[in-house]
């Protein structure tokens, strides 16, 4: 953490901070003084500029194009799940070309490597694997070689419940999430490969309340949404403390620029429009009782619902009502800095507090975040005239960013649709309603209708 003293007696991070609201203020000045046709073009979403600047990624991924660079299954799915979220269809040969490229990354013992000859890694595997589902069709399918990447996960898988990312590699949450879905999306979520991943991403979640890399270390979007996915996943998510991570999860939104940051006391960033952003459908995934009335410790917890523990048990529901009141409070007020979590003996039982009922009643249906702030920090200070999306205002466009700040923007338009696949209302997307863009699935951050069809596909093959 940045903490060096200016003259003017703020700290490195307190003066960017100041510098970057005072860009973004300008950006929304700009906005709100503009007349009406400037409105619209600086609340339009830039398509055919984006399409354009992901097209042009994709046709550079030969062998001429960073020989050396390990990232390249990321470019793939990064450029192409841009593209598939802008409703852009890809060209049928473009789409040979990449799976043909993709599987010169396979390593004959199983995963992806960052290019052809390279380790398998599994973040270039979850990489690969989500560019080829996000291709479809059989021929992109049927190339991923299943009961190798079986194999390859449980290479990776240690004995502390974690997955390595790579032979003698590091362990940490990033690995338990890569896998995790990896093995979800090809059918393989077997017990060996869940086996101690709710213990380990357990035991990654801070005193804050979100999820940090490895146990001891600081809590972080990136992480947060990792572990919470790859239980949500495996349906374990009852054993984190979840009104924790949701109370540290809505405090990270910024109360200036509407954008997230990826930990306390840093600076927001778009591409955090998806790992924070996303964490809330996760949880509006789960039964509202989990959500709100917290963990639940039992020595045979896999033998007994959650749900039917929190309704038998008096204990838990008074320590549910103390946390799902007080987290109501922190929701419905805003974005204070601090939520306390008072013991209140006296703390209404469900249902006799109105405010409490509705919540209760409407949590499924309302956004847990500023949906329309996060759409307007992405429209009006992410996006490149040319093309392509950004970390913040004074920083360069890049797939990474295009990506991750395209995904938020889906998961924010989303928010209020009754269902998955259900179209949101007009109100719920800011700008215009053509600024809509395909819906992703939550869990995986592909498109919905490949989710689907992979789905399907792998649930009706066997392992070759
Ligand atoms: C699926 C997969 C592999 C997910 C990766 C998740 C992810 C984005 C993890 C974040 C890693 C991290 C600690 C970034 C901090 O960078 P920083 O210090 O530059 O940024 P900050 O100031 O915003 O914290
Ligand atoms: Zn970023």
């Amino acid at each position: 953490m940045a903490c060096k003293g200016g003259a003017d007696g703020l700290t490195e991070t307190q003066t960017q901070q100041k510098e970057l609201e005072e860009k973004v203020k300008v950006i929304l000045q700009a906005f709100a003084s503009g007349s009406a046709h400037h409105h619209s073009l600086l609340l339009e979403l830039w398509r055919l500029e984006h399409a354009g600047f992901c097209l042009k990624g994709l046709t550079q991924l030969g062998p001429s194009f960073c020989v050396l660079d390990a990232n390249r299954p990321w470019l793939c799915f990064w450029i192409l799940h841009s593209l598939a979220l802008l409703g852009e269809q890809i060209d049928v040969e473009l789409g040979f070309h990449v799976v043909d490229f993709l599987s010169r990354c396979e390593d004959p013992r199983g995963g992806y490597g960052g290019g052809p000859g390279q380790m398998p890694h599994l973040a270039t595997t979850y990489a690969a694997v989500f560019s080829l589902v996000t291709i479809g069709g059989d021929h992109a399918l049927a190339s991923i070689k299943r009961e190798r990447i079986l194999d390859f996960l449980l290479q990776m898988k240690d004995p502390s419940g974690g997955f390595r990312m790579h032979k003698n590699g590091e362990i940490d949450v990033r690995g338990c999430y890569t896998a995790i879905a990896v093995a979800h999306i090809l059918d393989l979520l077997l017990p060996p490969v869940i086996a101690g991943v709710a213990e380990y991403i357990s035991s990654c979640q801070t005193h804050e309340g979100g999820i940090g890399g490895e146990p001891g270390a600081e809590a972080h979007g990136g992480y947060t949404y990792c572990g919470l996915a790859a239980l949500v996943l495996i349906n374990q998510a009852h054993h984190l403390d979840l009104p924790a991570l949701l109370n540290w999860a809505v405090f990270r939104q910024g109360n200036v620029e509407g954008g997230f940051q990826g930990r306390v006391n840093k600076l927001v960033d778009g591409c955090y429009s998806f790992w924070q952003g996303g964490i809330f459908p996760l949880l509006q995934m789960l039964p509202e009782q989990l959500l709100l009335h917290g963990t639940v410790k039992r020595h045979d917890e896999d033998t007994i619902s959650p749900m039917n523990e929190l309704n038998t048990s008096a204990e838990c529901s008074r320590m549910a009502s103390v946390s799902a009141a007080s987290l109501f409070r922190a929701i419905k007020d805003g974005r204070s800095k601090h939520v306390i979590y008072e013991i209140d003996e006296g703390c209404p039982p469900q249902g006799s507090s109105s405010d409490y009922t509705n919540f209760l009643a409407d949590y499924k249906r309302c956004p847990l975040f500023n949906t329309q702030a996060l759409q307007g920090y992405i429209l009006l200070c992410c996006q490149v005239l040319e093309g392509g999306l950004r970390d913040k205002p004074g920083k360069a466009r890049d797939y990474y960013h295009t990506c991750y700040c395209l995904s938020g923007l889906s998961i924010a338009q989303f928010s209020l649709a009754r269902s998955l696949s259900a179209l949101p209302l007009p109100s719920s997307v800011l700008g215009p309603f053509d600024n809509l863009l395909s819906a992703t699935h939550p869990l995986c951050n592909v498109v919905l209708d490949k989710y689907y069809d992979a789905n399907r596909f792998f649930s009706s093959t066997s392992p070759q």
